[in-house]
């Protein structure tokens, strides 16, 4: 184990600045640091090309996190990456270098992608491969501008590489859920190429049972548009329409709405028969039922303005809890309109991360498949909201005709979903338990809005407000 002698003023101000950084907000130190592995493939005036990982520690006394950070080092500066520039130090394996942030860096992509089509045999990070798809070398990397909690890589048109930031040990749900339905044979997902994985060790060195899973490689889809880009998309086509209803205008969203529901059961039923189900019993379910109200709970002290309503979502919640069981299997976990792409081939779905504010312990494990309907339910209330907000002044006359509009829409598109997910009429234990659903997501926006987009937050507390009135 090589442990790394960074400046660590340098990497904390980088991780502090970076999108992907989970913990905005917080202050925090590097407390640690150690080299994964070297990637395979330097060549003469290429660069070195390093994974490192690093500790972070909080002020706040939450526990340590680690990150990735892989490296590119050159011995002399290079103009094309200067905005990846991270700075320059003496490097235990590479001497003193200029170092980059090598996602930025084609050379250092290269040397990555050449790794996964010819998976070195040995050493500390090991490269793995399903068969069926021979990867174009003669590409170029690009890093996707709109990052969140990991990077993207394009290697031209045809794979996407992400490197996953935040580090936990244990398998990435995103990685075995991809490998599960790419070998299915699934059309709902990009079909995985690969991924990077090394032994996590013991702070004293040892290998431990489990391991780092750092990065997957998948089929680009070269013909994706985002759903919630062509959701808004709908909603102006029906707003530019002040006289018209949601089924009489160009680019009526409901059959891409059925489309949706039913790719979404179409997945939910490989991921049911790939991995084990359960059923839950009545004390299960009462337990699932109180988590919700403890989110209730801890959502009332961010978010004043749930107070008139926590009698009517705590009823839900009641109701939930009076169930005899629940079936549960694995599931996206955190679906929205976000996580869909449409390409000419259908709907694909994306990141099987799970809900990013929970541990890996517990995104892992199997849950309702109605959480994931309740994400797309709620998500098909968003998109008119959103664009209701574009227009600004909500005094002008035509206000209240688009707010009808947006309810309209909204209605339109969840029933045409959700006709479409069951195929048949919900029963009165479903009905129950995708209501309850629906309320804990609404109530996890409202924080979420008031800690990411606090002018967001009457979205999802219009829709609190709606729950269980007659
Ligand atoms: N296989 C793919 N082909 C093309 N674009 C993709 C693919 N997978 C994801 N994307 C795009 O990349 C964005 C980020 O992907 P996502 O898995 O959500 O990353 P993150 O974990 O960083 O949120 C998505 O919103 C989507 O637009
Ligand atoms: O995409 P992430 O996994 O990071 O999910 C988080 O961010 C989402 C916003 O980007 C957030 O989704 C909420 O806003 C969406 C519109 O921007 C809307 O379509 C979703 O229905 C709504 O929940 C998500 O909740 C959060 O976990």
């Amino acid at each position: 184990m090589t442990t790394t002698d960074q400046p660590q003023d340098l990497l904390t101000t980088f991780v502090a600045q970076a999108r992907w950084f989970g913990g905005k907000g917080r202050d925090f130190s590097i407390t640690g640091g150690r080299r994964l592995g070297e990637v395979p493939g330097h060549v003469a005036d290429g660069p070195h090309v390093a994974i490192d990982l690093v500790t972070l520690s909080f002020e706040d006394g939450g526990a340590d996190e680690y990150y990735q950070l892989p490296l590119a080092f050159y011995a002399e500066p290079q103009e094309r990456i200067a905005h990846a520039h991270l700075g320059q130090w003496h490097d235990e394996d590479f001497g003193t270098c200029h170092v980059y942030d090598a996602v930025h860096d084609r050379e250092a992509m290269a040397c990555w992608l050449r790794s996964f089509a010819d998976p070195p045999e040995s050493g500390p990070l090991a490269f793995h491969r399903l068969p069926g798809h021979e990867l174009d070398l003669e590409t170029h990397s690009t890093l996707f501008a709109g990052e969140q909690s990991n990077s993207s890589v394009a290697f031209g048109d045809d794979s996407l590489m992400k490197v996953f930031r935040k580090i936990t040990p244990g398998a990435n749900p995103d990685i075995s859920i991809h490998e599960v339905l790419t070998t299915a044979g699934s059309d709902h997902v990009a079909a995985l190429y690969g991924w990077l994985d090394t032994p996590s060790l013991t702070t004293e060195g040892e290998p431990t049972d489990q391991v780092l899973q750092l990065a997957m490689l998948q089929q680009f889809l070269k013909t994706a548009t985002d759903g919630w880009d062509l959701a808004l998309a709908s909603v102006r086509n029906l707003f530019a329409e002040a006289d018209l209803h949601a089924d009489e205008v160009g680019g009526d969203f409901a059959g891409e709405s059925a489309r949706l529901g039913e790719a979404l059961a179409e997945v939910h039923a490989s991921l049911a028969h790939h991995f084990p189900t359960e059923e839950r019993s009545a004390a299960q379910v009462g337990a699932l039922a109180a988590a919700m109200r403890d989110r209730l709970e801890a959502a009332l002290l961010v978010v004043p303005g749930l107070a008139p309503h926590a009698d009517r979502l705590r009823a839900a919640y009641d109701d939930l809890a009076a169930l005899e069981s629940v079936r549960v299997q694995r599931i996206h976990g955190d679906l929205h309109l976000g996580q869909t792409l449409r390409t000419v081939r259908g709907w694909k779905i994306v990141d099987f991360e799970g809900e990013p504010a929970k541990p890996l312990s517990e995104r892992v494990l199997p849950d309702s498949p109605w959480r994931d309907v309740a994400g797309m339910l709620r998500s098909f209330d968003y998109a008119p909201r959103v664009v209701e907000r574009t227009w600004g002044n909500t005094d002008d006359d035509n206000a209240p005709q688009r707010a009808y509009r947006a309810a309209e829409w909204a209605e339109r598109n969840r029933t045409t979903f959700l006709e479409a997910y069951a195929g048949r009429e919900l029963t009165a234990d479903e009905h129950v338990l995708l209501a309850a659903y629906v309320a804990d997501k609404a109530v996890y926006e409202t924080v979420y809005e008031v800690r990411n987009r606090p002018s967001w937050v009457a979205i999802p507390l219009e829709a609190v407000a709606r729950i269980g009135v007659s």
